[in-house]
């Protein structure tokens, strides 16, 4: 059934060709954009929706959360509040309360938070694994994750469990993640993370965990340069990772190597993460630095219950603009089709592939076992013909009121793969 939507009194299309349109009409048709125009020149549907002058975006893409744990860290939170500094061990504690809870106990809090995404506009994101840590935790994170996620990002290296240290420690845990951990979670995600920062994983440790998913097929993600400066950057771009996250401490020459890997249209994205750093009180990503370098940034919540316990796109956007220098535009762009290209669901040649053969600047292919059933990817990210129907109506004449009214809940209608959700 075909849904002609129109009234949009600014359209943001990401696209190219058609950038942002007034008086512009979109239809929809199945899962798929099937037009997009003047709405004076719009096809007959079976249904119209008139948005009466509002502004229509592509849904949200949070290319970076953590949605599959069980308790809470207020305690830890009130801590940092009142001074006491972020510090990796706290994943520990989730850690316990994650392998004690029951998967429907875990699925009923993914639930949760998806539906809380989609409220807000969400209508793609990925989420990791990382808080089971064992091969049995993670691999039903996995499983829990693909019942509601685009992609899934297997998080081993999330952090050395406590009781490894008298287990051989790191490198003994570093050859769990790197062999029966990632033999077993492999067929069901997409792309493998490190936690690359001090009280985690060292460079060595990280570089064995990322060349054993890329040997596996799958892409790389890094959480990098969070707490401080760090190899997380230099390693991500070494290895041809598709984003590195965080960015928090990085210097010119890594915002220039970051810039530099899409001269020849792939890249790695740089992915910032606002509520995160506002959360752990740590200095906001230079995203501004990173956009004027030209690299390709996304915007995320990394929602968890540790360091950014928000499903808030719009807040993380309204965060750039006002405490990051970006434009309302770029922000959105980066929360978008930004997102996309980090997760290589943009549907273009330009977009990091989720597999890149590190350093030759050629496209590994992803390994087919590597993704989960190899379902169809329709594109995300932008609203054009041919791309996934996911689109957000705001309570508003423009996109710029994501920054001017900031923390008021403006998305008042989403569609996600074509069917109406808010
Ligand atoms: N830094 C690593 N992982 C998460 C934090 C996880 C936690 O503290 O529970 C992050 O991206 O901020
Ligand atoms: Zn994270």
């Amino acid at each position: 059934m075909a849904t002609l939507i129109t009234g949009i009194g600014e359209l943001t299309t990401n696209d190219d060709e058609r950038g942002r349109m007034r008086d512009a009409a979109v239809v929809v048709d199945g899962d798929v954009i099937a037009w997009v125009g003047e709405a004076s020149a719009a096809p007959a549907a079976d249904e119209r929706v008139d948005v009466d002058g509002r502004a229509v975006l592509p849904g949200w893409v949070d290319s970076h959360t953590h949605l599959v744990f069980a308790g809470d860290r207020t305690a830890e939170f009130e801590a940092r509040m009142a001074g006491e500094a972020y510090a990796a061990g706290g994943i520990g504690v989730t850690v316990g309360a994650t392998r004690a809870a029951t998967d429907d106990e875990l699925t009923a809090n993914l639930d949760r938070l998806a539906d809380e995404l989609l409220r807000g506009g969400t209508t793609a994101f990925e989420t990791k694994t990382g808080y089971g840590l064992t091969v049995a935790d993670e691999l039903r994170s996995a499983r829990i994750a693909a019942t509601r996620a685009d992609s899934v990002t297997f998080l081993g290296a999330h952090l050395v469990p406590q009781d490894w240290a008298e287990r051989g420690g790191p490198d003994a845990y570093v050859d769990l993640v790197t062999g029966e951990m990632l033999a077993a979670v492999a067929p069901h995600v997409e792309a493998i993370d490190v936690f690359c920062e001090r009280g985690a994983f060292d460079e060595a440790q990280s570089r064995r965990v990322l060349e054993a998913g890329r040997a596996a097929g799958l892409a790389l993600r890094v959480h990098g340069n969070q707490l401080g400066p760090g190899p997380g950057v230099r390693l991500a771009v070494e290895l041809g990772a598709a984003s590195v996250d965080h960015v928090a401490f990085i210097d010119d020459e890594e915002v220039r190597m970051l810039a530099e890997t899409w001269h020849g249209g792939t890249g790695t994205v740089a992915t910032v993460l606002p509520a995160c750093d506002l959360s752990t009180r740590m200095p906001l990503a230079p995203a501004r630095r990173l956009v004027d370098a030209g690299a390709v940034i996304a915007i995320a919540t990394n929602c968890n219950p540790g360091t950014s316990y928000t499903t808030s796109m719009a807040f993380c956007v309204a965060t750039a603009v006002l405490q990051m220098g970006l434009t309302v535009e770029e922000a959105v762009r980066a929360a978008t089709l930004g997102g996309a290209v980090a997760l290589g669901l943009d549907g273009d040649e330009s977009a990091a592939a989720p597999v890149r053969a590190a350093g030759s600047g050629e496209r590994g292919v992803p390994d087919p076992a590597a993704s989960r059933a190899g379902r169809a990817r329709l594109p995300l990210g932008r609203i054009r013909p041919g791309a996934r129907a996911d689109l957000q109506v705001l309570d508003a004449p423009s996109i710029t009121h994501l920054a001017y009214r900031p923390g008021v809940p403006l998305t008042s209608a989403v569609w996600r793969a074509g069917a109406r959700v808010v």
